[in-house]
């Protein structure tokens, strides 16, 4: 079992952490953070890939079971997450159970990414609860339509097939986010409850998000 929890990571932060730690403890295997160099449907990230890159190595060092996989800062042109799911899926092979990880908040326009619909034909989907994110009511009737059928009751029911299923997992609710944490930053609030010391020392050094 391998799974991808992809993000912009501008920066890591401790909710990441802790809803990988809690997806990894559901899902067993494997668990890579996967920075996207160039995130698709967004405003730019305002760290470099590198920078982004250098703080989430800083915050999974203390995570035995969490990995930083580099492909998509690699990789040019838009990190879209079918690509790089397809250059998973060759990686672990056919029968391997393969999974995407994301917040409730960015499955909400799943239907607007990339080939969504062959994303369940390489990887199941994990849709972790986020506080303030989109309740399912909001989701286009395609979305809905597309999903019902694949949905199972438990994160554990993804180990038995390679791909083409979809669970929820409830995780921790915590209201961090990263553009609130670049913003309190922007402002000279304290942010150290929000962040591993390793990258918020990193930020102050070089003076990120001012
Ligand atoms: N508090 C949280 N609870 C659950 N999932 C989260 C949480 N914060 C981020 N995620 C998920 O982590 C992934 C990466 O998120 P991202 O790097 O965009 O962080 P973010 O805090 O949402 O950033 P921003 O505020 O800049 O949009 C996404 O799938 C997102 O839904
Ligand atoms: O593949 C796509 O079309 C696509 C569209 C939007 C977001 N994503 C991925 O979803 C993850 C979270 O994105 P974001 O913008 O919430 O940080 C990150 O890995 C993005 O590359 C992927």
């Amino acid at each position: 079992m391998l799974a991808m929890f992809g993000g912009t990571f501008d920066p890591i932060h401790n909710a990441h952490l802790t809803v990988a730690r809690e997806a990894h403890k559901a899902l067993g295997g494997e668990l890579r953070m996967v920075p996207a160099q160039v995130p698709p449907h967004r405003d730019q990230p305002v760290a470099s890939p590198e920078q982004r890159l250098a703080m989430l190595k800083l915050a999974v060092a203390d995570h035995p079971g969490l990995g930083v996989d580099e492909r998509e800062i690699q990789r040019s042109g838009p990190s879209y997450s079918f690509d790089t799911l397809c250059e998973l899926r060759r990686e672990v092979g056919a029968a391997s159970p393969l999974v995407l990880v994301l917040g409730a908040d960015a499955f909400a326009h799943f239907d607007s990414w990339f080939r969504w619909r062959d994303i369940f034909k390489v990887a199941h989907v994990l849709v972790l609860t986020r506080p303030r994110a989109p309740s399912r009511g909001s989701w286009t009737n395609d979305l809905e339509g597309y999903v019902r059928p694949r949905i199972v009751a438990r994160a554990t029911m993804l180990r038995q097939r390679a791909a083409g299923m979809i669970a929820s997992l409830g995780v921790t609710p915590m209201l961090v986010s990263a553009s609130d944490i670049r913003a309190k930053l922007a402002a000279g609030e304290s942010v150290e409850s929000l962040l591993p010391k390793p990258v918020l020392a990193y930020i102050e050094q070089h003076k990120l998000y001012r």
